[in-house]
């Protein structure tokens, strides 16, 4: 833990897939891989606290209670592009959430971002909602999104990162400060561009290969 609501995840295997991303000699496949493969490892500590309740089966054994997945339902929803792939990874470990949208790119001048898609979950309100983005930045783009999903009615809100810097985590404390964060790391600083430093590059370039 770092500040209250910042789970940095140090296994090992987390740590060690990051730099094998951060390395500009990775390509696309493999990159893509990566992050999915990050995005399960992440899940499995942003979903530490899900709610379990006994329930009565029989194993080829005995009959038993044994520990069950209850209380709320669970949405995973992406930002665009690149949340997409921590979605489409961590969908396989919780089959039964439904999956929501939201399409934001962030305006490289203003470095502000513009929404451009907006598809969730009707029921969102009664749902856990994990919301994903590789990328950490100024926070805008993460904050707008949380907002969007306030708007809908999301009460549950955690934000799951890849790479996250001090600037972009100083602004959902300030815009959302209820909201929990759990990345892989935190790098320093942003450059003049916004870019992460010494970060992994354009995560959404890097997945999809359109550079
Ligand atoms: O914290 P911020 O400063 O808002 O920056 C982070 C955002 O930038 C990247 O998306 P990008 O705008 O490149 O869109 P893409 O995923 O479609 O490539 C990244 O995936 C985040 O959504
Ligand atoms: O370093 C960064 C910052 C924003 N978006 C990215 O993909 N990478
Ligand atoms: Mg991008």
């Amino acid at each position: 833990m770092v500040g209250a609501m910042v789970t940095v995840v140090t296994h090992p295997l987390v740590q060690h897939k990051l730099s094998v991303m951060r390395d500009v000699r990775t390509g696309v496949k493999e990159f893509r891989e990566l992050a999915a493969e990050v995005s399960v490892l992440l899940a499995y500590e942003a979903m530490r606290d899900l709610e379990l309740a006994p329930q009565t089966l029989d194993t080829p054994i005995q009959s038993g209670e044994f520990p069950m997945l209850s209380g709320k339902k669970l949405a995973l929803v992406a930002i665009l592009r690149a949340g997409l792939v921590m979605t489409d990874a961590i969908v396989g470990l919780v089959p039964a959430a439904k999956v929501g949208h939201l399409g934001m790119y962030r305006d490289p001048n203003t470095l502000k971002p513009v929404d451009y898609y907006n598809k969730l979950p009707a029921d969102i309100a009664e749902r856990r909602v994990f919301l994903t983005d590789p990328m950490l930045a100024t926070g805008g783009s993460a904050s707008a999104a949380i907002q969007s999903l306030k708007d809908a009615g999301a009460q549950s809100i955690k934000l799951m990162c890849i790479l996250a810097a001090p600037e972009g985590i100083a602004v959902i404390e300030r815009d959302h400060p209820e909201v929990e964060i759990v990345t892989a790391a935190i790098d320093p600083r942003l450059d003049s561009h916004g870019y992460i430093v010494p970060g992994l590059g354009d995560a959404g370039d890097r997945i999809y290969g359109t550079k």
